[in-house]
């Protein structure tokens, strides 16, 4: 199996190209492949799959083997790869609306609907930049999920190990619970706290933790726990839970800037579309074949 290592901001992936391959077990493939010591080494496995209605339809594996239904970062690396392969032209403009307009767009099925994404293309002719229209965040306790009945959960309390901690959530298609903290992110001991968010009763399908230093109304840092992969450089979805989590706290503006262990990324939760543009870099490090 032919395979395409990229990464967005140090979230790394193993991209298939099933255009040309099959992929019998991926959720098998996933955990394999991603292993760090007798793998490939990857936060998990994204297949490239044609789509009837779109450009390209995305399907992604986290390195435990579970399939999530968004990947922030890794929507940026596939948009990549489609332009760049020849998958698709994407010849036609996309606008954030009163801000950029990128020349290329591409469209992209993903487990949260088609998606549409800005392509900034270098004078080598290759995408070096990639600004995805992210949807409308989900707010309702029952539809990120979160086990509460309410309409947005708003530095709601979660007991951890004892402690009461105020966590905000928010959907992007995925599910994710925001920590603001005053003491800083190195203040955080994630292999602790992470699996414990994770795997909390109030979130029946698991859920992505976030813990933001605000720095500015435009600005903050953010370190995150994936669901299904731990600790990682960078997660899309998240820095956009958390630019919304940011403006309805009233901790931060619309357009922020995230750092994050891996890089930056330029987000926007549009007044005009309520939906959240995100930003950023996309790789492509090296290609490979898999003997399985
Ligand atoms: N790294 C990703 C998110 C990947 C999926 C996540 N772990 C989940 O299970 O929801 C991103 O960049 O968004």
């Amino acid at each position: 199996m032919k395979f395409t290592k990229m990464h967005g901001l140090g979230n790394d992936y193993v991209y298939v190209n099933c255009f040309e391959e099959k992929v019998e077990n991926p959720e098998e493939v996933a955990v394999k492949i991603s292993d760090r010591h007798f793998g490939v080494g990857a936060d998990g496995l994204i297949l490239i799959c044609p789509s009837d209605v779109a450009d390209v339809r995305m399907r992604m594996f986290n390195s435990d083997g579970s399939e999530a239904q968004m990947c922030g970062n890794g929507i940026r690396c596939v948009a990549k790869y489609t332009f760049d392969h020849g998958l698709a032209r994407g010849d036609s403009e996309f606008s954030v609306p009163g801000q950029e307009t990128f020349k290329n767009s591409l469209r992209v099925e993903t487990g949260r609907g088609i998606l549409k994404l800005g392509l900034a293309v270098g004078d080598d002719g290759k995408v070096e930049k990639v600004c995805v229209n992210m949807g409308q965040p989900i707010l309702k306790g029952e539809d990120i999920p979160v086990a509460l009945n309410l309409d947005e959960v708003i530095e709601e309390p979660i007991e951890v190990e004892g402690d009461v901690l105020r966590m905000t959530c928010v959907g992007m298609g995925n599910p994710h619970a925001v920590f603001f903290v005053d003491e800083g992110v190195n203040s955080i001991v994630l292999p602790k706290i992470g699996p414990k968010v994770e795997n909390h009763d109030l979130f029946p399908e698991r859920v992505n933790g976030h813990w933001v230093e605000v720095h500015a109304p435009d600005e903050f840092t953010m370190v995150t726990w994936e669901r299904g992969s731990g600790i990682t450089m960078a997660c899309g979805t998240g820095a956009c839970a958390c630019g919304v989590a940011g403006v309805l706290t009233g901790k931060t503006e619309r357009v922020t800037k995230a750092h994050l262990p891996g890089g930056d990324l330029e987000l926007n939760w549009c007044e005009e579309d309520n939906c959240v543009y995100m930003t950023g870099p996309a790789t492509e490090v090296f290609t490979g074949e898999w003997p399985e």
